[in-house]
């Protein structure tokens, strides 16, 4: 059995879960609890037990949103740790979307499917280095979006409408109202992918999403396919369109995944040490948390991390 030591983020999903929280506390291999405290206290949380943890049993249980899960995995792999601590999780956030990816459910599936799992499993992350905009080293389990998906996110957290929706269950549609705000001051940017040889322009860039999964944005598919444990990343870009053929692309989105093949769609697999440049000053979000805006230029990489689902 393993030995959980617990980050819960008490805010997530708008502070609604207290029956799950009760739950778990009742789980008699929690060895540790600490509730987060502020914005980044995750981070600090997972690099201590990084640096300070010595049982081989130790499994870390973050309980939050997506937010809380990327804030700990941060953390934990900032501490440059010879052997990873695995991460369990079980999501009570507003958008849950590396729940949907990795098939876990709601947090009281999560909770119980938790309970069975015997041995971690690798599953694939995202390693961003450079300008993104300031020079660092960032880890995605999600997404990093450029653009208009980090337009939306920064309305929708930054949103009251996000508390409301999650105080009567529906946290995941908090995200609508934005893009149809966001898309009418988006403006098109100019961006370069370097990928192995190939030398890619795109002029009029509008969405830029890396992506590791299938959903972003509280269960948008925005790549069907995509799968935690492939070992690659991959990129879907939009090209700046009229609002009627955005709402064709998303019906399209919704309805089958058809959304790929429009021809202001751009798909494309990544391959090791790729190279991202956008000189126009945008909007970037990363596992729907606000990165700030700026310029960009970074290589993106995959590589394995372990985790308790
Ligand atoms: N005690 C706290 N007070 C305020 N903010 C907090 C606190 N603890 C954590 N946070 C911050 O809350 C933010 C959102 O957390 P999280 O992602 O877990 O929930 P969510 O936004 O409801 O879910 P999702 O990301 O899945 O939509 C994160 O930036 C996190 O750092």
């Amino acid at each position: 059995m393993p030995n959980f030591y617990v980050i819960n983020n008490p805010c997530a999903g708008g502070g609604e879960q207290s029956n799950i929280i009760n739950d778990v506390k009742k789980m008699p291999n929690i060895v540790a609890w600490h509730d987060t405290k502020y914005r980044g206290h995750a981070v600090q949380l997972a690099k201590h037990f990084a640096k300070t943890l010595q049982d081989n049993k130790a499994v870390i249980l973050v309980i939050g949103g997506d937010g809380s899960l990327h804030e700990t995995l941060n953390g934990l792999l900032q501490a440059s740790r010879a052997v990873a601590i695995p991460l369990a999780y079980i999501p009570t956030g507003s958008g849950n979307d590396f729940a949907r990816g990795a098939h876990i459910g709601s947090a009281s599936e999560a909770l119980h499917h938790l309970k069975s799992v015997h041995q971690s499993q690798i599953l694939t992350i995202g390693r961003i280095d450079g300008d993104i905009p300031r020079q660092t080293t960032k880890y995605f389990i999600n997404s990093l979006g450029i653009g208009l998906d980090a337009a939306v996110v920064s309305l929708t957290n930054n949103s009251k409408l996000k508390h409301y929706l999650n105080a009567i269950g529906l946290g995941s549609m908090s995200y609508l109202p934005a893009i149809l705000s966001a898309f009418t001051h988006q403006e098109a940017f100019q961006m370069t992918i370097i990928n192995g040889d190939q030398y890619i322009q795109i002029p009029s860039a509008f969405l830029v999403a890396l992506t590791n999964q299938p959903y972003f944005g509280g269960g948008i598919a925005i790549l069907p396919g995509a799968d935690l444990h492939e070992t690659q990343l991959d990129i879907v870009i939009a090209a700046k369109m009229s609002f009627f053929k955005f709402l064709r692309m998303f019906a399209a989105l919704k309805k089958d995944g058809s959304h790929l093949k429009f021809h202001t769609v751009h798909h494309i697999k990544l391959l090791p040490n790729a190279q991202i440049h956008v000189r126009n000053i945008q909007p970037s979000q990363i596992d729907g948390e606000n990165l700030g805006i700026g310029t960009y230029e970074f290589t993106v990489n995959h590589q394995e991390y372990p985790f308790w689902l």
